[in-house]
């Protein structure tokens, strides 16, 4: 940890154990991992490795571990807020987009909530299809509204749960760079879980790469790459092969870095 620093998030030491059929299973294993306010951190790991299960204790939706995990306050001593947006969209098909998003706003909010609304729903591109339902729209759309009501909320910490897993590759691409955007202008600290390698290196200040059995973190490589990136440099290919590196050996390497 760096004292110059301001963190969002501090996990010391942390572990989770599951138990199956009153086994007791250790999922995650002293896991050591410090978020400075402001970054985009990405997570791969193998399939099982407790990616989820880690996002889901720093969102509170699980609390039993040992170890500490620590969300910031914000300068007015409130807590951070943390939002999780998970690999399948989880809207309500019988609520409109417009519904759907309100829905992040919680039934206290005071503010004008249509407008905050409005505002959300165009900042991922779809202020035209506010009265369509979750079935009228594609699947990158469907996340895009996702997106939005996990924004609409103003989180300081977004986790993303393997978001674009479901898209097409152009649609996965084009929800990358429309995510960027929207850390560019919102400076909320993003995590994101992902299988892509590409995309972690795409997306990140720093890629954690998780080891299994049980899950920690076994490598943390800084993207050191200037913004946007070029994903056919010889820089990002360099990165991609080192984070490879992690789960092949040589011979079993899927592309020719060469280059
Ligand atoms: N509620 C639970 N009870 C028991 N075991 C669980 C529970 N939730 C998760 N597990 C186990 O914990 C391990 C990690 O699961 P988790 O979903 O965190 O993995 P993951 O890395 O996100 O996997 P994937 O990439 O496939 O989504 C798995 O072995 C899973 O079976």
């Amino acid at each position: 940890m760096d004292g110059s620093k301001l963190y969002d998030l501090q996990i010391n030491n942390l572990s989770k154990t599951f138990f199956l059929n009153q086994n007791p299973v250790e999922v995650l294993k002293n896991i050591q991992l410090d978020v400075v306010s402001g970054e985009f951190l990405s997570i791969v790991g193998a399939s099982g490795c407790g990616k989820s299960t880690l996002l889901r204790l720093i969102v509170g939706l699980d609390e039993n571990y040992t170890g500490s995990l620590t969300i910031s306050d914000n300068n007015d001593n409130t807590p951070k807020k943390v939002s999780l947006i998970f690999q399948e969209h989880r809207l309500f098909p019988w609520f409109t987009v417009t519904e759907n998003v309100a829905f992040g706003l919680g039934s206290n909010y005071k503010g004008n909530k249509d407008k905050i609304v409005k505002e959300h729903i165009e900042l991922v591109g779809l202020g035209e299809f506010t009265h369509c339902y979750p079935r009228q729209l594609s699947g990158g759309m469907r996340q895009r509204i996702a997106i939005a009501r996990a924004l609409v909320s103003k989180p300081d910490i977004l986790l993303l749960d393997e978001p674009f897993g479901a898209l097409d590759a152009m649609t996965r691409i084009r929800m990358q760079q429309e995510l960027l955007g929207i850390w560019k202008r919102g400076q909320t600290t993003m995590i994101i879980v992902t299988h892509d390698i590409d995309e972690a290196v795409y997306l990140g200040d720093r890629v954690a790469v998780m080891d299994s059995s049980p899950g920690s973190f076994k490598k943390i490589v800084d993207v050191t790459l200037s913004r946007p990136r070029d994903r056919n440099s010889y820089d990002f290919a360099s990165i991609k092969k080192e984070i490879y590196r992690e789960f092949f050996n040589e011979e079993e390497m899927p592309y020719d870095f060469t280059i």
